[in-house]
């Protein structure tokens, strides 16, 4: 964990709301003196409350120092990161969810559910309705009082989206979160992340390596270049969201058509 990862002073300088993530010509550099690595930049980027991004690219692109970024656990070397209009602090509007599920083995499934609640400062009392809604809404009702070492590793990482949506903030960051994941669990799962970020309406922004998994999941993709990461394309995805069958939307023609052109974008922007 970096020095900055564990800032924990508020800020709240407000720049206006026109994006619900606001990134202004920002450069990130890793490191001091002659061994610096520009990691990503520059870049431009607003992100409109309730749009679901996906940052697509080659590995070491910069994709993770981005979502890192946004989620206040670094400072940008050059520009500025805007969440809401403030700038970004760990903790404050994004709950974020990593590759691996990081629960804590000595609670049970709804202890670290309750433990995230507590820190989103939910009045005890009201522990349990919440605690259930959030297990039904990433389809593990009935496993509160499993400990984490007996569910699976998808059930696991659900339990981990659980614990992201806990405080209810605007805003939800996932890194590659269905990676260490088998296919079928992770189509199950993108299903899932799908349904809730309709759901709730909230704005996401998720990073992956696959094409077909930005497609399936995204309002819109941002394809990186290779490191430093500047964007290569920025695309709408226009396919319908709400209540949709899965199967039918992975099977269309116009899904098959986006899925090669983003591939082909990434495969573009590795080699360039
Ligand atoms: N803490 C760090 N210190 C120094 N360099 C770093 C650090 N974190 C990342 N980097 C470098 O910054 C660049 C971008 O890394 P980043 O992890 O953001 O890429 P990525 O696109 O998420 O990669 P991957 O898909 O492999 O996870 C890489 O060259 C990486 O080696």
């Amino acid at each position: 964990m970096s020095s900055s990862e564990t800032a924990t002073t508020a800020e709240s300088t407000t720049t206006g709301h026109d994006g619900a993530v606001r990134l202004e010509d920002v450069v990130h550099r890793y490191g001091r003196g002659g061994e610096t690595v520009t990691a990503v930049g520059p870049v431009d980027l607003t992100v409109p409350a309730g749009e679901f991004l996906v940052l697509v690219g080659a590995s070491g692109c910069g994709k993770s120092t981005l979502l890192r970024l946004i989620a206040g656990f670094e400072r940008p070397t050059h520009g500025a990161v805007r969440v809401t209009g403030a700038q970004p602090r760990p903790g404050g509007a994004a709950g974020v969810v990593f590759q691996t599920p990081r629960l804590f083995p000595w609670r049970t499934v709804g202890g670290n559910v309750d433990l995230a609640l507590r820190y989103a400062g939910v009045d005890h009392a009201r522990w349990p309705e919440h605690r259930a809604r959030l297990l039904a809404r990433v389809g593990l009702e009935g496993t509160e009082k499993r400990r984490t070492w007996e569910i699976s590793g998808g059930q696991q990482q659900r339990v981990a989206i659980a614990r992201a949506l806990a405080a209810e903030h605007p805003l939800l960051l996932l890194d590659e979160p269905f990676a260490a994941l088998d296919a079928l669990t992770r189509e199950r799962l993108q299903e899932d992340v799908r349904r809730v970020a309709t759901q709730t309406g909230r704005t996401t922004v998720f990073v992956t390596h696959s094409a077909e998994e930005a497609v399936f999941l995204g309002s819109r993709i941002v394809v990186l270049t290779k490191g430093p990461g500047t964007v290569a394309l920025d695309l709408p995805i226009d396919l319908p969201r709400g209540d949709v069958d899965a199967e039918e939307l992975r099977a269309s023609r116009e899904f098959a058509a986006l899925r090669a052109r983003v591939a082909h974008a990434v495969k573009t922007a590795a080699a360039a």
